[in-house]
């Protein structure tokens, strides 16, 4: 269903900075997975946490949801609650293949599907969210207030998925680099390709340490940060209110 992802194959005389278009939603499910370590196993894993921490009655979010991976997972790991499952994403097209996925699989609680910038739209009520490769997108200035927007509406004992590239201190980064790279490698990228995406994301993929997110989780209103999930620079956390 998903064409493989060869936005990169060719050389550019400059790169423009990566965006969330029509191109790249038809390619999105073949680039993720070849450019993200665990990705299959964060958007699973991300249905069981769902299902551990969700309350009934109330909201469970995924934003920046593209093709709606995570709003499936939860979904199915939701069948007979009377949660509601909100999907949201500021990429019209990305939002309308999501709609397309989510129609051929329609058991299971109701989704709401919603095209709006994240750093605006309300959230309430909620008892799980998942922001799964999102906020490392988020201009830093504005990543402390949507998280504690997000605790705010977090129903005591509810939760957190966040899942991010992260950015290490010492010498660990230029190795995780190394092995991030390699992955992309080993699933068909051309240096070249690698190259090239590279340029493209250095201004607007912002990744950060585990100390900043740990900190500002922690400033946000979240009790309790785990990370349950690593695989080389990419992680991810549970949050706890
Ligand atoms: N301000 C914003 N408001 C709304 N959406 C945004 C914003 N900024 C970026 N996005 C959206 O965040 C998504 C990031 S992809 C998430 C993968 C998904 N979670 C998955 O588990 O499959 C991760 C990646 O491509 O590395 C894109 O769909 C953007 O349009
Ligand atoms: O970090 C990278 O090198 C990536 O390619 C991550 C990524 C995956 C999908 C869209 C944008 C960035």
């Amino acid at each position: 269903m998903s064409e493989r992802d060869d936005i990169y194959t060719r050389p550019h005389e400059s790169v423009a900075d990566f965006e969330f278009n029509s191109a790249v939603a038809r390619v999105f499910p073949d680039m993720i997975k070849r450019s993200v370590p665990g990705y299959a196993e964060t958007v699973a894993m991300s249905g069981i946490i769902a299902a551990r921490y969700a309350q009934p009655g109330t909201n469970l979010y995924d934003l920046g949801c593209s093709l709606g991976a995570v709003t499936l997972a939860m979904r199915h790991a939701l069948k007979n609650s009377d949660c509601r499952i909100i999907g949201i994403d500021n990429s019209q097209s990305m939002l309308e293949r999501a709609g397309h996925y989510l129609a051929l699989d329609d058991d299971g609680p109701e989704v709401d599907l919603i095209c709006a910038d994240i750093c605006e739209h309300p959230i309430e009520n909620a008892s799980v969210t998942a922001l799964n490769f999102v906020l490392q997108f988020i201009e830093p200035e504005k990543r402390l207030s949507l998280l504690s927007r997000i605790a705010e509406a977090t129903c005591d004992g509810g939760a957190l998925i966040l899942s991010e590239k992260i950015a290490f201190s010492d010498s660990e980064q230029s190795i995780q680099d190394t092995l991030h790279h390699d992955f992309k490698r080993a699933n068909g990228y051309s240096d070249l390709e690698i190259a090239q995406k590279r340029s493209a994301i250095e201004n607007v993929l912002i990744p950060e340490t585990e100390e900043v997110h740990r900190d500002r989780l922690k400033a946000a209103g979240f009790s309790q940060v785990i990370r349950w999930y690593q695989c080389f620079n990419f992680v991810s956390y549970l949050a706890v209110k």
